[in-house]
């Protein structure tokens, strides 16, 4: 796969649903403007299309058209939140107009600049509310350059076809890692050792600290970093148990429990690595915590809401657990040097972490390169496969000829619509189609050849016009 910047190319689309920035078509080329009408200095009569250049191909065949949305100079795409270098340039070298912010913005901040975007990149800090969104007037994509997605309303993205893309595992590993450290850490008091010798205070001490062999984890939420962190913990001697909502495969020699108490009820040390959802919000309180045993230890590098944090204070000043380790936090200061506070803070053997779970350079480096593919081949090519909120969808290459199109259509999930589409289609030569449906939304891609841009047009405006139409974009 190739992500070389191609010549300037503009399509009559509307990627992000919205008017398409003016063609800059380069020299010599034929531009198509938004309504699909041949314009610019040598726009002629003829078909309107140009042959790509063949600088990469697409799906491996050299036969293969590298397709564009429009002039790729025009996408502009908004970078928040320290976004990785290795996304940063892949975006660039796409010819995509990219803007970076190290930090997360305030909200009026945000919705001004995200008004005439086609693309925003985000991390956890960035909330993508309603209200932000709404005001996203050309946003057709949204890259999560992380694991969770909470951050981003995605019942509102949907319904407005905004895909929305995440990067599932690429740091899972420097989260399980850390859980391992902070194991050992709590398990030997090491956070409070360490303050002590800070403050010059020697105090030599093995009263409550073990080895962590023969001890057992129970770990909540057996996903990606779950079963990560239960391969390296059973490696260190520990028993691993996990309590899931699924019944998911144990690795090595764990074991899944009947439900969550059987787990606090079992476990020397407890980890939280479940997504922020309803079912999970406040899901470790006073109940849950005076359920642990005596002196254990509880660790949570899920998402801040999953742990109520007065409850977890009171059971570690009381002595009932021995510790505690927390990555995040119900409310998290919005940028690097800004007050924190909590209820944790000065509490025994509790390390507090600024959310750097993920927070390695491999990680951060995989982030980058995996999103912004993701969002590269949205963009470029229509392609759904990997997006949360949205069916995934795909086709095989476009044949590498004159006036052949690729029609993107995200529309309501109701009966009759392929009907209407087929119709519309009906006189073309469509070489393949691929259509699916997650839940309220529905997207379907066909690539058509041998069309003149006056039926590109009409192709255009008929499917728009269709009463289920959320997003309408045709690809060359
Ligand atoms: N601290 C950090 O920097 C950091 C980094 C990465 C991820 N995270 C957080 O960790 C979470 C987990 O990441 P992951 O990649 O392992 O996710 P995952 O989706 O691979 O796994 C989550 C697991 O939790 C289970 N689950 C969901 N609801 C549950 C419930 N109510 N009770 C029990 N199990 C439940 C799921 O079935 C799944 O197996 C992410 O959603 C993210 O919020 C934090
Ligand atoms: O969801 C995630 O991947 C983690 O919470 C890390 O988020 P971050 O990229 O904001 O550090």
């Amino acid at each position: 796969m190739s992500f070389a910047p191609s010549t300037a190319r503009v399509m009559p689309n509307n990627v992000m649903n919205t008017p398409i920035p003016s063609p800059q078509g380069a020299s010599g080329d034929t531009t198509i403007n938004v309504n699909g009408i041949p314009s610019g200095a040598n726009a002629t009569a003829g078909p309107g299309i140009r042959r790509r250049d063949r600088q990469g191909s697409f799906g491996g065949s050299s036969r293969a058209k590298v397709l564009r949305p429009f002039n790729t100079a025009n996408i502009k795409i908004l970078l928040l939140e320290n976004v990785n270098e290795t996304a940063v340039g892949a975006l660039r070298a796409q010819g995509y107009q990219v803007e970076t912010h190290a930090k997360a913005l305030a909200e009026d901040v945000l919705m001004e600049k995200i008004k005439d975007v086609h693309c925003v990149g985000i991390r956890s800090k960035t909330k993508l509310t309603k209200k932000i969104l709404d005001a996203a007037e050309k946003l057709g994509v949204i890259g999560c350059f992380c694991i969770g997605t909470n951050q981003v309303d995605l019942e509102h993205a949907t319904s407005k076809g905004i895909a929305v893309f995440n990067s599932p595992f690429s740091n899972s590993r420097s989260v399980a890692e850390l859980v391992i450290a902070e194991i050992v850490l709590l398990s030997r008091q090491l956070g409070d050792r360490n303050n002590e010798m800070h403050q010059g205070i020697w105090s030599k001490v093995s009263a409550n600290c073990y080895e962590i062999r023969g001890k057992t984890l129970g770990i909540i939420g057996y996903g990606h970093i779950g079963s990560q962190l239960s391969v390296l913990a059973e490696s260190m001697g520990m028993r691993v148990i996990f309590h899931d909502v699924a019944p998911l495969m144990p690795l090595g020699t764990s074991k899944q429990v009947h439900s969550l108490n059987e787990l606090l009820e079992k476990s020397d040390f407890v980890t939280l690595h479940v997504p922020e959802t309803e079912d999970t919000m406040n899901m470790i309180g006073e109940n849950e915590l005076s359920r642990m045993k005596q002196g254990s230890f509880l660790i949570n590098a899920s998402r801040g809401t999953v742990v109520v944090i007065p409850a977890l204070a009171k059971a570690l000043k009381s002595g009932h657990l021995g510790g505690a380790a927390v990555d995040v936090f119900p409310k998290e200061p919005a940028a690097n040097g800004k007050f924190f506070e909590s209820e944790l803070i000065g509490c025994p053997n509790t390390l507090l972490t600024p959310h750097i779970g993920g927070s390695t350079e491999e990680a951060q480096s995989m982030i980058g390169v995996e999103v912004s593919q993701a969002l590269i081949k949205f963009i470029n090519n229509g392609t759904s496969i990997g997006a949360v909120n949205l069916p995934e969808v795909d086709l095989r290459a476009i044949r590498d000829e004159e006036n052949s199109i690729r029609l993107c259509y995200t529309h309501s999930n109701v009966p009759g619509v392929l009907l209407r589409i087929t119709n519309i289609l009906a006189e073309h030569n469509v070489d393949k189609q691929f259509s699916d449906s997650k839940g309220k939304i529905a997207y379907l891609m066909a690539d058509i050849s041998d069309v003149t841009p006056e039926q590109i047009q009409d192709i255009y405006r008929r499917v728009r016009e269709t009463p289920t139409n959320i997003v309408t974009r045709i690809l060359y």
